[in-house]
């Protein structure tokens, strides 16, 4: 019998989902919620050999999307006892310092999962929850919990630490975590291989720009940089996130405007990036006001790339040297615009882009640069889901007796 692993990605107005396959690492099924806790907008969309089923009804919570699924996979298929699932692994973005590795859901777990949830505010909390109704859905199937942030353990004290007073770094917990890790992780270990090289002293810059966007640099595959700090708003500019800014517009803000902090946390994690300069968090939409001249856009395009480039440039002297920049996740996969515009700016550097593999749409891993250029330049798309399914799999492989009685050991 095939074995495979429920994949569950919950944000907090959605939650994706696939079955992978573990020894084919096919997609068996895979579908979505969205609009979840708004009034207008709910959506379901599962799929299953091909066949795409959707539902337009409101979703009040995460308790009822989930449920929903499973009610899918009930009337779609696949059955998931016949599909032969070993387990649910759960995506949480922030582990901390408490989560090195996935961890098995206990109750203990998801409380620390929840008391996290201070670094990294929109995304453990939905990611708890969705936990917790797995947990009563599906009792005899083991949780496990894959952090984001896990390949970041390994990132130097130099890279992880802020310059800021050690007692309060201490007290609070004041570091760099990063995120996005599992697929910095995944990524980075195909590249070398498209490439023909070993993994052993491959140097690289992986730039997962999605919704939510970071660059890591890494070196045989251990990560030596990342630009996500203790929460996921560092680094980057993002769909709704400002990325870097100077902390002084904190202190500004609030002797100045009168914020308080639920305001000012709205405004730095949704009101800003590309949606506060130009209306708008998706990149496709600000292409095309880009193509049509919109200077709105042209601004936050360029401010967008000129922060891309400004950390390659960091991290390429971090490396001292560099093999590969890669590119992934939504905006990275598909947007040649992106590409093009950061890699004319490292032109001096010898960044060459054949302008037509750039400009070719693909699913497949690949090389975009000219065999001249002084970096090799490439596209892979994330698979997180896979990612975690493996990773999943290998915890309860790992085993503990109790996997299989649904049952809290603490
Ligand atoms: N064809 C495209 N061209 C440009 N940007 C795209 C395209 N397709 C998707 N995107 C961008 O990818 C983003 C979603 O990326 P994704 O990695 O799925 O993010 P997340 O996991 O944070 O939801 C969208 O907001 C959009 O900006
Ligand atoms: C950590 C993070 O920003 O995740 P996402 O891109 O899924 O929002
Ligand atoms: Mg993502």
């Amino acid at each position: 019998m095939a074995k495979t692993v429920l994949v569950i990605n919950a944000g907090s107005s959605s939650i994706k989902y696939q079955l992978i396959d573990l020894e084919t690492a096919d997609s068996i099924a895979s579908g979505l919620v969205e609009a979840i806790g708004e009034p207008v907008g709910g959506h379901y969309r599962h799929e299953y050999k091909g066949e795409k089923h959707d539902l337009n009804e409101t979703v009040p919570d995460h308790r009822t999307g989930l449920k929903k699924v499973l009610d899918f996979f009930d009337e779609y298929g696949p059955n998931l006892q016949e599909a032969g699932i070993i387990a649910v692994g759960h995506r949480v973005v922030q582990g901390g310092w408490i989560f090195p590795k996935p961890a098995l859901t206990t109750k203990k777990v998801i409380q620390q999962i929840k008391d996290l949830a201070v670094l990294a505010p929109l995304h453990n909390g939905p990611e708890a929850t969705g936990i917790e109704v797995m947990k009563e859905l599906l009792p005899s199937v083991p949780q496990i919990a894959v952090f984001d942030s896990s390949f970041f353990f390994a990132l130097p004290p130099e890279a992880k630490t802020y310059a800021l007073n050690k007692d309060v770094a201490e007290r609070y917990h004041i570091q760099r975590y990063g995120a996005h890790g599992t697929s910095h992780e995944y990524v980075g270990s195909v590249v070398p291989s498209l490439l023909g090289k070993p993994a052993e002293g491959f140097k690289q810059i992986v730039l997962h720009i999605g919704n939510g966007a970071s660059a890591s640099a890494q070196v045989s595959g251990s990560p030596v940089e990342t630009s996500m700090g203790l929460t996921p708003l560092e680094g980057l500019v993002m769909g709704g996130r400002t990325g870097d800014i100077d902390p002084a517009v904190v202190f500004h803000l609030i002797r100045n405007a009168h914020m308080d902090v639920e305001e000012l946390d709205d405004l730095f994690n949704h009101k800003s990036g590309m949606t506060g300069m130009t209306g708008y968090g998706d990149l496709r939409e600000v292409d095309r006001l880009y193509e049509e001249g919109n200077a709105d856009a042209k601004l936050a395009l360029d401010v967008y790339v000129h922060r891309i480039v400004s950390y390659i440039g960091a991290y390429w002297a971090q490396l001292g040297g560099l093999d590969a920049i890669t590119f992934t996740a939504g905006v990275g996969e598909n947007d040649s615009l992106v590409r093009k515009m950061v890699a004319e700016k490292l032109a001096a550097f010898g960044v060459k882009l054949d302008n037509e593999k750039n400009e070719t749409r693909s699913k497949e891993n690949r090389v975009i640069s000219t065999p001249d250029s002084s970096v090799a330049v490439c596209v892979v798309p994330t698979n997180e889901e896979l990612a975690i399914a493996r990773k999943a799999e290998k915890i309860v492989a790992d085993g503990h007796d109790d996997y299989n009685t649904g049952l809290d050991e603490d």
